[in-house]
């Protein structure tokens, strides 16, 4: 039986192209997590866990995935057989409690290293395999201007890149984000579909009315307009408006994917490898989802390449994926991690091909931007290695 002999955990800061305004963060940089395992075959496996705004957004940070993972998840997992995902991902279940991006950056690398081993993709160890070998890929305008976000829909449409956008509102009066939405709509026309995410930051009473008014507007589907634990009101939405409601903080796993189809709270599940803690159980929301009637979309967590791949792999053996998927998050970066960039192009991300993830990081480019990098902190299991 292989054994993992080393464990290398660090955070990659990444300047995004232009600001990246939400509800909760504005973002200038992104911090991604990379993991990578060697096994004692020498083949190696890498993952990412990768979150939005520091704590701002979730209950993980960069710095506490990679606690999680060097002090909590790295000693069991010296004890796992690397082949055996599943095994070794239940293994560590039983004494690590949520930490889904941490979990998810894990089993990734996990899933790399065994396809690489059986000289797979990812996507045929999940699900029984890829049924498409690209997807659409929406654009986020988030510039906190109305004008630029129009100019920038302008350019990648123009360029084939993106006809899906999702606009980022929640910070302003509900009517005045529903005129910046309304004026990008005009704009695009027909030519492609807007969707809104609210990111929870509205009461009931303002997505009862922000709902009604974007339905008018035009726009095809409003993103967590209510808070992740309110399945109630999600419920009551989604019943009262023909706009779909899409869950997406409120969905950390297939158990809440279950009570949140079975109570109606949402027509459209926006599924996330981070969130769900890994690809195998994004792969269980999304069964569920297809089980309920609900919709789905691939989401981002605004992941490098590594963790964008990773998605594309599970997303890719997916029987519907109607709403298509947002997972650009290495378009909005200054520089590329992968030595061979992902490819977009013609509305679509193409599906890495190679066994395992079918991609490899750029090692200059990551040893240099890696936080650590005057003090890298390799993990070696003692004896092996
Ligand atoms: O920020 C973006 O552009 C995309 C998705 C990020 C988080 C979310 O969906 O809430
Ligand atoms: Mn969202």
């Amino acid at each position: 039986m292989a054994t993992i002999v080393e464990i290398d955990t660090y955070i990659v800061d990444i300047p995004t192209i232009r600001p990246h305004v939400l509800a909760m963060a504005t973002m200038h940089h992104q911090s991604i997590v990379l993991v990578r395992l060697r096994d004692s075959d020498g083949i190696e496996g890498i993952g990412e866990g990768t979150t939005i705004g520091g704590l701002s957004y979730g209950e993980e940070s960069p710095e506490g995935i990679k606690l999680a993972i060097d002090t909590y998840i790295a000693p069991v997992l010296e004890t796992c057989d690397p082949s055996q995902v599943g095994a070794a991902m239940a293994k560590i279940g039983k004494s690590v409690f949520g930490n889904h991006l941490a979990k998810c950056a894990v089993e990734t690398a996990l899933l790399d290293l065994a396809g690489k081993r059986l000289g797979v993709p990812v996507s045929t160890l999940i699900g029984g395999g890829a049924i498409r070998d690209r997807l659409p890929v929406a654009w986020t305008l988030a510039s906190g201007d109305t004008a630029r976000d129009i100019e920038e829909a302008e350019r990648v449409l123009a360029e084939r890149r993106h006809n899906i956008f999702k606009l980022k509102i929640g910070k302003r009066d509900v009517r005045a984000d529903v005129a910046h939405v309304a004026a990008i709509k005009r704009a695009v026309g027909d030519r492609g579909s807007v969707r809104v995410d609210v990111n929870q930051n509205w009461s009931e009473a303002q997505a009862d009315l922000g709902m009604k008014l974007l339905e008018e507007a035009g726009v095809d589907l409003v993103e967590q307009p209510v808070a992740r634990h309110d399945h109630a009101a999600m419920a009551r939405l989604s019943a009262k408006h023909v706009v779909p409601l899409m869950a997406d903080e409120a969905l950390h796993g297939p158990a809440d994917a279950f009570a949140i189809a079975a109570c109606g709270g949402a027509r459209v599940f926006a599924v996330k490898i981070a969130q769900s803690g890994g690809l195998l159980p994004a792969h269980a929301v999304a069964t569920i989802a297809q089980a309920g009637g609900v919709g789905l979309y691939g989401g981002t967590m605004l992941e490098g390449g590594v963790g964008t791949a990773a998605s594309a792999h599970v997303f890719a053996t997916l029987p519907s994926l109607a709403w298509g998927t947002e997972l650009f998050g290495p378009l909005l970066l200054t520089e590329d991690i992968l030595a061979e960039p992902l490819r977009y192009a013609d509305f679509h991300l193409s599906v890495p091909t190679g066994p395992g993830l079918g991609i490899a990081l750029d090692e200059d480019r990551v040893a240099f931007h890696r936080r650590d990098r005057r003090s890298p902190t390799l993990h070696v299991v003692a004896g092996r290695g």
